[in-house]
């Protein structure tokens, strides 16, 4: 990972409206993970990595924020609530979980990048399969001659097969049926699971015979053959580093966080003792390997309306140095959500509704009134941020959607007026306004 903060800056507001300070420390606290790993080692061990604590509201960001930074850097993400952890000995999750989810979010994302890096060699594998089904088997010792014929044959069927003139053929294939492990389990646990089903084994790895059509085949085929493909070892060694990079979302923070009163509240307390050698790094072992946290980026976010972060145990705050406040989103911000970044509330029905082949065009006066509209609901009823866009333009879209099928071809002009019309009964009437915006 070698951009710079303000490249990575750059990259947030392609996605990311406003929140600029948070945007540049994130982007600081990454370039100094990054800084930090070329040190030599004994300085390395001196160096805590730092991480965030982001306050602010509801919808303002603070989750888009840190799972595209994940993204940007190809490393996994998790969000967690830090209010779902009970106390390690009470019945719930216990906060070790969250690295297991971590590292299975890991496994996803590395298995798709090899599979898309294998993408010929496992094409390749299924049109092997599927053809040595279409042809009738070659006997064990067959003559020479055979051999040859076979192979011809076998070339012919395989170009038919890739060009899709097969497609309606019938064959049947075997599919594996694996039984789920529990994700969810320490590895302990899953060890024990494990053994059990070897003892009765034939029932686990069952394999299923079922007569599909080629082009069906084609598509189931495809898993066993990325399996065969891919390299587990390296799947595995791969998703772990990933890991120990990634990074966690420990959302609602300040619901741990003991307030005035309620001081000495042993299982909120206990939670971010949990928390603490997880966060300051520690090694935790998952099915697939044991996971160092020294380097995982935790960003903590929390509304502080009711605790403040120094309600945290002070071992936990030392461990989020940096602090970043988010802004809540007025009109002109709502407006901005709306339309300007990459995949934009707008442009995601748009793309929706060109699948219909319905063409939806917005006047400019009809996003401001959305915005406003949005806005209004928000102050009325309850601020959650950008989250309100969604409900508003469902509203607005509403009949459009539902009737899709009937206005094939045509496009559609949303104006102000058709805004108004929709959602000005609703915004007025404050009850209605909390059931459907
Ligand atoms: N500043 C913003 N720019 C672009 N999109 C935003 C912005 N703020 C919120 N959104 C959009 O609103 C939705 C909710 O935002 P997000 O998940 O980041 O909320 P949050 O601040 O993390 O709140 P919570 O703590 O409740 O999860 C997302 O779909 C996100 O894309």
């Amino acid at each position: 990972m070698e951009m710079t903060p303000k490249e990575i800056v750059k990259y947030l507001d392609e996605y990311v409206v406003g929140q600029k300070d948070a945007k540049k420390t994130i982007a600081i606290a990454l370039r100094n993970r990054y800084r930090r790993m070329q040190l030599p080692k004994e300085w390395q061990d001196d160096i805590l990595p730092k991480n965030i604590l982001m306050i602010g509201p509801t919808g303002v960001g603070k989750t888009e924020i840190a799972r595209r930074m994940a993204k940007m850097m190809k490393v996994p993400f998790v969000k967690v609530e830090a209010s779902k952890y009970t106390e390690v000995g009470f019945v719930g999750r216990d906060v070790e979980s969250m690295i297991r989810d971590l590292v299975n979010n890991s496994m996803n994302l590395v298995r798709a990048e090899l599979e898309e890096a294998s993408k010929e060699k496992i094409e390749e594998n299924v049109i092997d399969e599927i053809t040595r089904k279409l042809l009738p088997p070659l006997p064990k010792n067959a003559p020479e001659e055979k051999q040859q014929e076979y192979k011809i044959a076998f070339e012919r069927m395989k170009e038919k097969v890739k060009s899709g003139a097969m497609d309606n053929a019938k064959i049947e294939i075997e599919i594996d049926e694996d039984m789920d492990m529990g994700d969810d389990l320490p590895p302990e646990m899953v060890k024990a699971q494990e053994s059990i089903v070897k003892i009765i084994g034939i029932f686990n790895k069952s394999s299923k015979k079922k007569e599909v059509t080629v082009k069906e085949a084609k598509e189931l085929l495809r898993k066993q053959a990325a399996e065969k493909v891919i390299n587990k070892d390296e799947l595995k060694k791969e998703a772990l580093k990933r890991a120990e990079n990634g990074i966690i979302f420990i959302d609602e923070i300040d619901k741990i966080a003991a307030t005035g009163n309620t001081r000495q509240d042993p299982s909120k307390e206990g939670v971010q003792r949990d928390l603490l050698p997880i966060v300051e790094g520690s090694t935790v072992n998952t099915k697939y390997g044991y996971v160092n946290t020294d380097h995982i980026l935790f960003i903590a976010a929390g509304a502080f309306h009711v605790s403040k972060p120094s309600d945290l145990i002070p071992e936990l705050q030392g461990r989020f140095p940096l602090r970043v406040e988010l802004q809540s989103l007025d009109e002109e911000a709502l407006y901005q959500i709306l339309t300007r970044p990459k995949h934009s509330l707008i442009k995601q029905y748009q793309k929706l509704l060109e699948v219909e082949g319905v063409e939806l065009v917005f006047d400019e006066e009809a996003l401001r009134e959305i915005a406003k509209y949005a806005y209004l609901a928000n102050e009325k009823t309850e601020d959650i941020g950008a989250r309100r866009l969604h409900t508003v333009v469902e509203k607005v879209l509403e009949d459009i959607n539902f009737n899709a099928d009937e206005y094939k071809g045509q496009t559609f002009k949303i104006t102000k007026d058709y805004v108004q019309e929709r959602l000005e009964d609703i915004v007025e009437n404050e009850e209605i306004a909390k059931y459907i915006l």
